[in-house]
């Protein structure tokens, strides 16, 4: 469930009326997501999302995130669009938050995957990155290679009763991650989405009754980093099986897809297996971190930790091009 701050009635139409937004009808709390509180809008101007955002953001991070999601929509990217109030202001505060309201996407995320969702991710991707590239805002990284030793420290007392062992093996994959890593100006850089899980991706039907992406959301861990950890990001959420199998043919669609409109370098392709490794490790780590660290009975749904060591496993074994789905 994902409505931490409730909002009144009464607290919403009067934030409501600093915008140009009209007459609210009716408005709900949304259970999904974990990060923030999310509300649906209608008012007599359309549907919108409002959201108050919760414990994990830094207040101080909200201009890019918005500005970011204000420029790429700005490049026709379907992205939500901030909704500034009467002062110009997108970022506002409500019920002691700081809160936004974004435009509302259609479509709905794919709970089963299939190859035929790959090749227009790989295409939206591909989209988000040549959109952002002349965003002139950066914002590192937090959870980056420099993130993960802190991150693997806070789980060194827990971690090993999730699997017995496990915090060797990391400390193991991690040193061997940090000594592969690209060098800092090996590989293009640029405005990456860093999350872009099925959850953050809504379809609809096309006209051919293929699924066409109609909106990425949740840009709010984006930062400025390597273009092509956005691809492993990707293949790791989106081209594995339930029995932990990696899908070649999801990957390949994606590759293929991505590529057609901004083709890999030598160096991209090369780095591709590091990049998969330290993605897998990433959300591990962010994984075993609440897994660890959330109380029994808290609000936020934990996610299994170990279905990325398999992840994992599977980056540091596979060889070769094809074996990733080139
Ligand atoms: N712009 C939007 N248009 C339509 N639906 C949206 C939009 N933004 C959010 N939603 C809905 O709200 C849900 C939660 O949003 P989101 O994934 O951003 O939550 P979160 O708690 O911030 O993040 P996380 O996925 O990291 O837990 C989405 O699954 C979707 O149903
Ligand atoms: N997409 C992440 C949660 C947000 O970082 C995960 O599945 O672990």
């Amino acid at each position: 469930m994902a409505v931490y701050t409730e909002v009144t009635d009464e607290a919403l139409r009067a934030f409501l009326a600093d915008y140009p937004l009209g007459e609210l009808i009716a408005f709900r709390g949304i259970a999904e997501g974990v990060e923030n509180s999310n509300y649906a809008l209608k008012t007599t101007a359309g549907d919108f999302i409002l959201t108050l955002y919760e414990r994990r953001v830094d207040p101080a991070e909200l201009p890019y995130f918005l500005g970011l999601m204000e420029h790429l929509a700005g490049q026709g990217l379907a992205c939500p669009q901030p909704v500034q109030a009467r002062d110009g202001q997108a970022l506002r505060r409500l019920a002691g938050r700081p809160a936004a309201i974004c435009t509302f996407l259609p479509g709905v995320w794919p709970r089963r995957v299939r190859p035929e969702h790959c090749g227009p991710l790989g295409e939206a991707l591909a989209r988000l990155h040549a959109a952002g590239a002349d965003f002139p805002a950066t914002r590192r990284n937090a959870l980056g290679p420099p993130g993960w030793a802190p991150l693997l420290d806070r789980c060194r007392a827990a971690g090993d009763a999730v699997q017995p062992g496990l915090v060797a093996q990391l400390d193991a994959a991690l040193a061997g991650i940090l000594a592969a890593w690209p060098k800092p100006g090996a590989l293009p850089v640029g405005q990456i989405h860093a999350d872009l899980f099925p959850d953050n991706v809504f379809f609809l039907d096309g006209p051919d009754r293929r699924p066409a992406v109609s909106g990425l959301i949740d840009f709010y861990f984006a930062c400025t980093d390597l273009l092509a950890y956005d691809i492993a990001v990707c293949l790791n959420a989106w081209c594995f099986e339930a029995d932990g199998s990696y899908n070649v043919t999801k990957a390949h669609a994606l590759l293929t897809a991505y590529q057609r409109l901004r083709p890999l370098g030598a160096a991209e392709r090369g780095a591709l297996p590091v990049l998969c490794r330290g993605a897998a490790l990433r959300f591990l780590l962010t994984r075993l971190h609440d897994w660890t660290a959330t109380p029994a009975g808290a609000l936020v749904t934990r996610k299994d930790p170990l279905e990325y060591l398999r992840k994992l496993r599977f980056f540091s074994t596979a060889e070769g091009p094809a074996a990733l789905g080139f």
